[in-house]
């Protein structure tokens, strides 16, 4: 077992990926905890391949679900911009950003994800330069595409993290897969974070499966 087992009092959980208005506006009645929008022009679910001018208005102040922006390898001015036009609380950094950039991002307010890409194996002593500027790791499958994939990783590989920073769990996730996350308990795993899985085509998420996910998350925190 883990040396650091913590008491996490409750499952966060993501919805990625997202560009529709309506689609939108349905997932938010679920109340997630985080929504992420992907400012990467090559992804499929790239936020500008359509109008999401609606987006730079805030939600109303009874929506308490976070905007997040997920960028791959962008300059910091950038990144800012589109923070500023969409209103990003936290910036997910999906590519091979260095501390530096988690750490400016972190003293102007924001909160961070920085994400690591894991396939077989993973040298967890690369997280340490960047343990005092992110709220939560985050682990996807390792991939050329740099996520968005709908790929498991062998979350055995999780047994070597021997931090107490808290991480959140992506890559592939599915309502079948999601139940084997308790067998993470005795780490700091904060949550999940959810896309293609959930999908019925690129960016636009399926209701009814994200309404089943919700009830899950719901019934674990409960028990917690
Ligand atoms: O979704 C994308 O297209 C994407 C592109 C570039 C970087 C990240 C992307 N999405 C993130 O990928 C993971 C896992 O997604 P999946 O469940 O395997 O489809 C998730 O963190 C998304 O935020």
């Amino acid at each position: 077992m883990n040396k650091n087992k913590q008491n996490i009092e409750t499952v966060s959980w993501k919805v990625c990926g997202m560009r529709d208005q309506k689609n939108i506006y349905d997932v938010l009645t679920l109340d997630p905890d985080y929504m992420g929008f992907i400012i990467y022009p090559p992804s499929s679910r790239f936020i500008e391949k359509q109008d999401v001018s609606f987006l730079e208005e805030k939600w109303p102040d009874t929506v308490k679900t976070k905007r997040v922006g997920v960028f791959v390898n962008e300059d910091e001015s950038t990144i800012l911009a589109y923070a500023k036009k969409y209103h990003f609380d936290v910036i997910q950094l999906h590519g091979t950003e260095p501390p530096s950039l988690c750490e400016s991002l972190k003293t102007k307010g924001f909160e961070v994800f920085k994400v690591f890409g894991i396939k077989d194996e993973f040298n967890f002593e690369a997280l340490k330069p960047y343990e005092a500027y992110v709220d939560y790791f985050l682990f996807d499958t390792k991939s050329p595409q740099h996520g968005g994939t709908g790929e498991t990783f062998d979350w055995g590989v999780l047994e070597q993290y021997s931090s107490t920073k808290p991480f959140l769990l992506s890559g592939g996730l599915s309502l079948e897969n999601i139940k084997n996350i308790r067998k993470l308990d005795h780490l700091p795993c904060k949550g999940i974070d959810v896309n293609s899985k959930f999908e019925t085509s690129p960016a636009f998420k399926d209701i009814e499966q994200l309404k089943s996910l919700a009830e899950w998350v719901k019934s674990i925190n409960n028990k917690k």
